[in-house]
């Protein structure tokens, strides 16, 4: 028997991105398209390139009702609406793995405070399990609700993660500047996301007040087993996907690049879909569109005593949908990898 998957805003972009991924996986049923907008319509007349892939038209959003026909409930929707609807009846049917960042800060005040709504279910935020798989495995495969986390923070928390784990960088100065496609911002129409906007330019936003940047900072705080501040700068800029972080940081000592490139193979060689380049490498998001991998490479720089930790993920697969799916094959004892064997696009 196959899982049987239920997606709450399928018609998003991230969504419709774990369609595109669900739709091929061997062990899943995507047996409900969620939407607000679209009920009742053909989600091939809503996402075209599914025409002849998805024979199915969309629902609502009632999670109590999906809840008792899927196996696991995939909520990509707007902050705020997982856990308005979050119950301990719909915990003891399904499991919810959550696109949302709604059960990813574990201080209530914290999430509202950057998020500037209520907490509808902060019961619920303890047991949640923050989904960096590469980070949580172990925590992930006994949960019940899944934290997905977010596109900017799973690039930002891996590429600098085993460094911080290893007291190599000095947490106190670390900086991250990050990069953004549009796709980031979803497909709702927005004024600053219009072609006019967006097309020959790029821009800062969320100068010093991203709400992404307590959620870096709780991670890493973990690695490094000490409160961490940073300073986070996303950046908006003209392609469809892809997120490149840059990341600066004084080293605490002195080290080579091998000795570098081994803290970074010690967490990271036998992850399939972490690929560390090495010493001087840039990765570009290029090289992982459309696919589930995190490439990371870094640079010290011997005048400074800093060293630049760069990532590229695409921010619809590993910063959303990969990653939910790759949550969900743990939930249910699966091959990690299973459905996710995407070849990145190029060019
Ligand atoms: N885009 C990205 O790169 C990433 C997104 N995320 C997160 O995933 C979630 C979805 O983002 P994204 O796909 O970009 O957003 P979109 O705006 O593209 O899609 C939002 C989806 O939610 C539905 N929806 C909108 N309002 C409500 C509501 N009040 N109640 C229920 N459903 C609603 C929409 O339905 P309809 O259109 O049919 O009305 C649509 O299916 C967000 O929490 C976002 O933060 C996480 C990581 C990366
Ligand atoms: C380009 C762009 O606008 N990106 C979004 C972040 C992506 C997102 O959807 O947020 P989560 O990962 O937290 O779910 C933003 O800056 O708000």
């Amino acid at each position: 028997m196959k899982i049987k998957a239920g997606i709450i805003g399928a018609t998003g972009y991230a969504g419709g991105e774990l369609v595109r991924i669900l739709s091929r996986h061997p062990e899943v049923e995507i047996v409900w398209y969620g939407s607000r907008s679209y009920i009742d319509q053909n989600y091939a007349d809503v996402y075209r390139n599914m025409f002849e892939i998805v024979d199915a038209k969309c629902l609502d959003d009632n999670m109590e009702e999906l809840a008792e026909r899927a196996d696991v409930i995939f909520t990509a929707t707007p902050q705020g609406f997982c856990a308005s609807m979050m119950s301990e009846e719909i915990l003891s049917k399904t499991k919810i793995v959550d696109l949302s960042a709604d059960f990813r800060i574990k201080d209530v005040k914290t999430y509202e405070k950057w998020y500037g709504i209520e907490h509808k279910s902060p019961q619920f935020i303890e047991e949640a399990v923050y989904g960096l798989c590469e980070v949580n495995r172990e925590q992930i495969k006994g949960a019940r609700l899944i934290a997905n986390p977010g596109c900017y923070t799973t690039c930002s928390i891996l590429t600098a993660y085993p460094l911080a784990k290893e007291g190599m960088i000095d947490m106190s100065t670390l900086i991250v500047d990050a990069k953004s496609g549009t796709s980031g911002a979803g497909r709702g129409a927005k004024v600053p996301n219009l072609y006019c906007e967006v097309n020959e330019n790029i821009k800062a936003y969320g100068v010093a007040s991203h709400r992404h940047t307590p959620e870096i900072e709780e991670q890493l705080g973990y690695a490094a087993g000490e409160e961490v501040l940073i300073n986070f700068t996303p950046h908006l800029v003209p392609m469809n996907r892809g997120i490149l972080a840059t990341e600066y940081a004084k080293l605490t000592k002195k080290v080579t690049p091998e000795e570098v490139k081994a803290v970074y193979d010690k967490y990271y060689a036998k992850e399939t879909f972490v690929r560390v380049m090495g010493d001087g490498v840039c990765p570009e998001t290029k090289w992982v569109e459309g696919s589930n991998y995190v490439d990371i490479g870094f640079k010290i720089d011997e005048r400074t005593g800093r060293i630049i930790m760069m990532g590229a993920i695409d921010n619809l697969v590993k910063g959303a949908a990969g990653q939910a799916v790759q949550n969900m094959n743990l939930l249910f004892g699966l091959d990690e990898t299973m459905g996710l064997d995407l070849v990145p696009m190029f060019p």
